[in-house]
């Protein structure tokens, strides 16, 4: 017996980042937006816990128990005591350390297929509750489709969304890391008075409508600044985008993947030709969002 479970990548089209609070995290309004580019987290049952995985980017992705799959299922496991001996094995095809939440869909998957597999039938505020452990972006990955997320972006209000919205991801050919990108943003920050994160309302309703060029006014990123002062040469691809026709162009996350908004199915297609061919980044990758969140594909005896 196995459990397949395909779960989805995300952009955020509004990250509103708050002050450093006391424990090092920072309060955020975080309008998240999961994209049709997939990770598939597979768990079978085996003599003991191991990792592995498969994609072009599996060398960059450890297999050991810092991996969020196996965080997830040793979380579940502990809580109701049972043996964590599974096999997990990730299709990956979300980019590692890109700003797309590749980790926590891993988590999130690795969760919701050893739930599967191990018939512990956790509900669904206690899956949610370990996700938000595993990490901020993690309970997102369950759920998908399109959410605002307060408090370090864990706590999440489902959003209605109007229609479709098609994206062009340029990958970097090199990672960033998270906490590196906030601890820039508190660098570029120091001494300056930072407001409190709040959605906001035109982003809200443009998403509510499916308009993109009304979403293309309202998109921003609070961590931009500092993925660019860390990762200067993101500053051509979103030129790139820019000049290809996107409606806006923008870092996702702590970045380094750069997300540009088409108006529609063929000038996604037609800026993704554009930006592979300005020499500005790794590779190019056409999604769009809504998709829906972690979902059991395969259970196979
Ligand atoms: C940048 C985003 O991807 C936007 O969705 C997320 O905020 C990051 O979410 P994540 O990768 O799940 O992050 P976590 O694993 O929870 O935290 C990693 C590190 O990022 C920083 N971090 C993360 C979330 C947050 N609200 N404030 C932070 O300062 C902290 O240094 C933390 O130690
Ligand atoms: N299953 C996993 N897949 C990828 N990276 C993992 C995984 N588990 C742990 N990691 C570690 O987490 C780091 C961040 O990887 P990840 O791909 O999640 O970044 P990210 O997409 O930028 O995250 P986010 O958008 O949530 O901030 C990697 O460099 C790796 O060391």
């Amino acid at each position: 017996m196995s459990v397949t479970v395909r779960v989805p990548a995300k952009v955020n089209v509004q990250l509103a980042v708050g002050a450093a609070r006391a424990d090092g995290f920072h309060d955020l309004a975080n309008v998240f937006l999961a994209v049709g580019l997939y990770d598939e987290v597979t768990v079978t049952p085996a003599d003991e816990l191991r990792v592995t995985c498969e994609g072009p980017d599996a060398a960059e992705v450890p297999l050991d128990r810092t991996n969020l799959a196996a965080r997830a299922a040793l979380a579940l496991a502990e809580r109701y005591g049972i043996d964590p001996a599974v096999h997990l094995h990730i299709a990956k095809d979300i980019p590692v350390a890109g700003g797309m939440a590749g980790g926590s869909a891993d988590g999130a998957g690795a969760l919701l297929a050893c739930d599967a597999l191990w018939g512990t039938r956790a509900s669904r505020d206690e899956l949610l509750g370990i996700c938000a452990e595993l990490g901020s972006d993690v309970p997102f990955s369950l759920v998908g489709g399109a959410a605002l997320g307060t408090g370090r972006g864990e706590r999440l209000t489902p959003l209605e969304t109007g229609g479709t919205f098609h994206w062009v991801f340029a990958m970097a050919p090199r990672g960033l890391s998270t906490p590196a990108v906030f601890r820039e943003f508190d660098r570029l920050g120091e001494g300056l008075d930072i407001p409190e994160p709040v959605a906001s309302r035109e982003l809200l309703d443009a998403l509510a409508k499916g308009d993109p060029d009304a979403l293309a006014a309202a998109v921003s990123n609070d961590l931009q600044p500092a993925a660019l002062s860390l990762f200067p040469e993101l500053a051509d691809t979103l030129a790139a985008g820019r000049a290809a026709g996107a409606l806006a162009t923008l870092v996702s996350g702590s970045g380094p993947t750069t997300a540009h908004l088409a108006r529609d199915a063929d000038a996604a297609t037609e800026i993704a030709e554009a930006l592979a061919a300005s020499g500005t980044c790794k590779h190019v990758r056409v999604a769009a969002g809504p998709a829906p969140g972690a979902t059991v594909v395969a259970p196979q005896r």
